[in-house]
């Protein structure tokens, strides 16, 4: 019986919400994973830098995963559910009905997703205030964050919209309250997006400043006014309604949420590394920097005191692991990139064939070709004259700049599976140098960082962890003094 020794299995269901599918993990009381089950998910793109998703397809699909993994086991020793997802912005109205963040006036896409950057002028504007809550995102706020998202939908679907709305949510939080009824904002998305203060709350001045004096009028009801540190247990646990929809029992505990990028660095930053010979073996936890990479990478590092990193999100208290401050630098799109870089190309039809003529993904497929093709050099050499820049969605961090755009030097008039291969390449390492850039970043700054923990999707990928490792080690310091770690608890 899985889970179980003489004691009877104590199970636990997480489900986490990517960018391109939802996941569900059954594990027991040790955290041994014993079910997994994923679904992928709608994305519309409207207009250019228009990202919408569907708050009912995203349930819905939480309800097909959850209902896999708990097959054929004891339903009612099931102990506990949570949710991570990523960090968009979900609108219902006052009756927690969806509507539309559109001009097609579609209520069904009722989710401004995080990588949309529709809400240019209006983070300029944000931006231009100084306001002192921009301190804790970097010193500049993102175009992804929360409160230029809001601000444009004030601005732009008013009637539609805006005036109707009773209700904002981080995509987490939503999941919560679906799953309970309780409205309560985790901590984790709140301080992240919302520049909300684990000490101080909310700063009525910053609203006020930027036109969106509503929320203070009104005790900030439709974005939250009761705040919970992630984990804790919320209201009476599973509602009827969503124990009905997701084939659990009423009544299991149900926690306060955390964004998907929060959860991989819970999940990896405190791995038992010893007997591996790490670097980071006997050394504070706040030597690690947890790398979470799938259709973006997010670099969560913490510390016992706040440190302020120019272009780098935070410093966060308790919003990933209680009592330290989180940084998070970031990397709009590297799985997007790739696969963008990887799917535009024109040998990726002949590429596709012989994947699949191997049984092999595609990825597989191109890491053996770079190894033949490399003949006897190392695989990194094969890019001495093919360079990308990765910032073809703006840059995150450390830049901050929005208004960036991507490149790539040193085309040929060839277009084969070789040249496929090495832009493949030049991309995973483009990424790489820019998790190096971030890394230099945080250690200006103050951090000290010796081992990078990665997960998520990316890390699937051998020459994306073997790139990240190369690239950052030799980074200022000892070669042997950086190493890369996998875990995989995502994706
Ligand atoms: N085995 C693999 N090899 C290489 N890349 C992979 C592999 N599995 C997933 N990926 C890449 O990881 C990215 C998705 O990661 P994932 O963590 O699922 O993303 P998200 O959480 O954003 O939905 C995609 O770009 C995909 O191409
Ligand atoms: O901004 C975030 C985290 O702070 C987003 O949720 C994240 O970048 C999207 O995650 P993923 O690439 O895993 O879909």
């Amino acid at each position: 019986m899985p889970g179980g020794d003489q004691e009877p299995g104590r199970y636990y269901v997480g489900v986490d919400v990517g960018t391109g599918s939802v996941r569900a993990a059954l594990v027991d009381q040790r955290g041994t994973l014993l079910a997994f089950a994923d679904q992928a998910i709608n994305k519309w793109e409207p207009q250019f830098n228009h990202h919408e998703q569907s708050s009912e397809d995203i349930w819905a699909a939480c309800c097909i995963v959850t209902k896999k993994v708990v097959q054929g086991i004891n339903l009612n020793q099931i102990r506990g559910l949570g949710f991570d997802a990523t960090c968009s912005l979900v609108v219902l109205d006052k009756q927690f009905r969806p509507l539309p963040v559109n001009h097609e006036g579609d209520s069904h896409r009722n989710i401004i997703m995080w990588l949309d950057h529709r809400a240019v002028s209006q983070v300029h504007r944000i931006n231009n205030t100084k306001h002192s809550v921009l301190q804790y995102v970097g010193g500049v706020m993102s175009v992804e964050m929360q409160a230029p998202k809001l601000l444009w939908l004030k601005e732009n679907l008013r009637e539609t919209c805006w005036d109707k709305a009773g209700h904002f949510f981080d995509l987490p939080d939503f999941l919560s309250w679906k799953a309970t009824g309780v409205t309560a904002r985790s901590l984790c998305s709140l301080v992240c997006k919302w520049t909300y203060s684990a000490e101080k709350g909310w700063d009525d001045s910053f609203w006020k400043m930027i036109g969106l004096e509503d929320f203070v009028s009104d005790n900030y009801s439709k974005i939250g006014n009761q705040v919970l540190p992630p984990g804790a247990s919320l209201g009476n646990g599973l509602t009827p309604e969503a124990a009905r929809d997701l084939g659990l029992p009423a009544g299991i505990a149900v926690s306060a949420s955390l964004i998907d990028a929060h959860a991989g660095g819970l999940g990896v930053i405190g791995t038992d590394v010893r007997g591996h010979g790490l670097a980071c073996e006997g050394q504070p936890v706040t030597s690690r920097l947890a790398v979470i990479c799938g259709t973006s990478s997010c670099h969560m590092g913490i510390s016992k005191d706040p440190i302020f990193v120019p272009g780098v999100w935070g410093p966060y208290f308790s919003a990933m692991v209680p009592g330290f401050w989180l940084n998070e630098g970031g990397q709009s799109v590297t799985g997007k990139l790739i696969d963008h870089m990887v799917q535009g190309h024109a040998a990726f039809p002949e590429l596709q064939a012989k994947a699949t003529a191997r049984c092999q993904s595609i990825y597989a497929y191109l890491n053996s070709h770079l190894d033949l093709i490399k003949k006897a050099q190392p695989v990194g050499f094969l890019t001495v004259d093919l360079h990308v820049w990765p910032d073809f969605h703006g840059n995150r961090s450390p830049l901050a700049d929005l208004t960036l755009k991507g490149m790539v030097t040193g085309l040929k008039l060839s277009q084969d599976l070789d040249d496929l291969a090495i832009l493949y390449l030049a991309t995973v390492q483009a990424i790489a140098f820019g998790t190096r850039f971030i890394i230099e970043a945080m250690e200006a700054a103050g951090h000290s960082i010796s081992t990078l923990f990665l997960c998520g999707g990316l890390s699937k990928n051998p020459l994306f962890v073997q790139m990240h490792a190369d690239i950052t080690g030799g980074h200022g310091k000892n070669e042997q003094s950086w190493e890369s770690c996998v875990s995989q608890t995502r994706g």
